[in-house]
């Protein structure tokens, strides 16, 4: 895990263009999801272009501790062979999510309509993270809790069945928590519904539906109504993970950014509840051309052609951030070179992601040279105009925070810069993006 690697400062300074075609990681969100469903299932579910990122690994550990076997075979597919819902195991010792809020919040979930207890543990940054929102509604299902102060890891987790089923209307736009109710609403007699406010990703209920769950979505006063049906005996799946498009962002952004790029980006997802950022990009002038729009494994995908382009800011419409919610700090980077200013609003979320990504990306792209205000709820950015900013100087790095998403989005800020950007930590990369700067290195030519 993460919290274990030494620090990895690193120099990123302007490469040649970026060209060629390369292939992001699998998506972190759907990997998770696909280990999980497998292990519930009975039979094997096989996975192809999982992520094999730290945070799917700290997932794939904790299902294993549970009672699933979970492979991987030399010709890179997984193999799952599950337990059955209802049936998890003991986990024997502390289950250690690493970095990672996504296999936390969901495996809360899982663990609290079964009668077993476990411990969740993580590194510096995931416990500070707020698990209030899950253990309230987990809680009301019969689940008990021994949390940190502040409701925060470690906390020891005592699951229960049967569980009760409950309605919840989701405080925060969060998939995460909708999911955790989702998860231990399978093992739940009777009808567990979550109710959004304002939808966010969609994977939980498209890949549960997918391993033969019960699950029906509404529409209710502008609200949509998620009904789970407990009890559900899963199938065992065959499954194609599209590319991560929040991975794909970096390069997106980086092409839009270094002068004479052209570069194919292939088989990313481009599930509307994950792209709008891309959208956000083109209204920013941004050439951003979708090629071969396709569907693997029942999700949108297509490769996408990015040239250098002139970015005009823009105001950001709260409406996209769910949609977007990973993206901001890239997006910031793509503001500080725009013509213009760019404004943000409702990013509250943000504050409570793997470090405090406003404050975090106000400081890091300020020690850069960039012109940007913080306020309580998003940045406003003056951007360039299209000229290179300074970078840091010398002397100086940008704090990651134990955040992969600061450190890729600097480093993409460094390549646009005159002296480069130094990101104090590289390590938090190999949570989601283990292959990022090899990546890098094969696009712009100096691998
Ligand atoms: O459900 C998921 O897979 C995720 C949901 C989002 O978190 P929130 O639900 O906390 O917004 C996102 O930031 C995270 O990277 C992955
Ligand atoms: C917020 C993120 O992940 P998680 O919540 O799973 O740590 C992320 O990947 O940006």
């Amino acid at each position: 895990m993460s919290h274990s690697n030494p620090p990895s400062p690193k120099r990123f300074e302007r490469p040649g263009p970026l060209t060629g075609r390369i292939r992001v990681p699998g998506d972190k969100s759907i990997s998770h999801r696909s280990i999980m469903l497998g292990a519930l299932a009975v039979g094997e579910t096989r996975v192809t272009g999982l992520l094999e990122g730290e945070d799917v690994l700290a997932t794939a550990a904790a299902m294993r501790a549970m009672g699933a076997q979970v492979e991987r075979g030399e010709d890179g597919t997984w193999r799952i062979n599950g337990v059955g819902v209802g049936s998890l195991l003991q986990p024997q010792q502390a289950l250690d999510m690493g970095n990672s809020g996504t296999s936390t919040r969901l495996l809360m979930g899982l663990v609290a309509s079964h009668p077993i207890t476990a411990m969740f543990t993580g590194d510096a940054s995931l416990s500070k993270r707020p698990m209030g929102r899950v253990i309230e509604p987990l809680s009301q299902m019969g689940a008990s809790f021994e949390a940190s102060p502040g409701g925060r890891l470690p906390l020891m987790l005592r699951g229960i069945s049967p569980a009760v089923p409950i309605t919840y209307r989701l405080p925060v736009a969060s998939a995460q928590v909708k999911s955790a109710v989702l998860l231990a609403g399978l093992n739940t007699a009777g009808t567990t519904t979550v109710i959004e406010p304002v939808p966010t990703r969609d994977h939980s209920e498209r890949m549960l539906r997918g391993f033969g769950a019960s699950l029906e979505v509404s529409e209710e006063n502008g609200e949509r109504v998620i009904a789970i049906q407990g009890e559900a005996e899963l199938k065992p799946q065959g499954i194609v993970v599209p590319g991560d498009p929040s991975s794909a962002a970096f390069f997106v952004v980086a092409a839009l950014l270094v002068p004479g790029s052209d570069l194919v980006i292939e088989n990313v997802g481009l599930n509307p509840t994950r792209a709008a950022l891309f959208d956000v990009l083109r209204d920013m002038g941004g050439n951003i051309e979708e090629l071969d729009r396709r569907e693997i494994g029942g999700e949108p995908v297509a490769d996408l052609r990015v040239r250098h382009s002139a970015l005009s800011g823009v105001e950001v419409d709260p409406a996209v951030v769910p949609a977007m919610v990973d993206e901001f700090p890239v997006l910031f980077v793509a503001a500080s070179f725009a013509q213009g200013t760019t404004t943000t609003t409702g990013l509250e979320e943000l504050r409570v992601k793997e470090s405090d990504r406003i404050t975090a990306m106000a400081e890091a792209l300020t020690l850069a040279g960039a012109r940007v205000e913080e306020r309580e709820d998003g940045l406003v950015i003056h951007g360039t105009g299209g000229d290179p900013l300074p970078g840091t100087p010398e002397d100086a790095e940008v704090t990651t925070h134990l955040d992969h998403r600061i450190a890729m989005a600097m480093a993409v800020a460094g390549l646009a810069s005159h002296n480069g950007v130094t990101v104090d930590d590289t390590a938090p990369i190999a949570t989601s993006f283990p292959t990022f700067e090899t990546l890098l290195a094969s696009a712009s030519g100096t691998s």
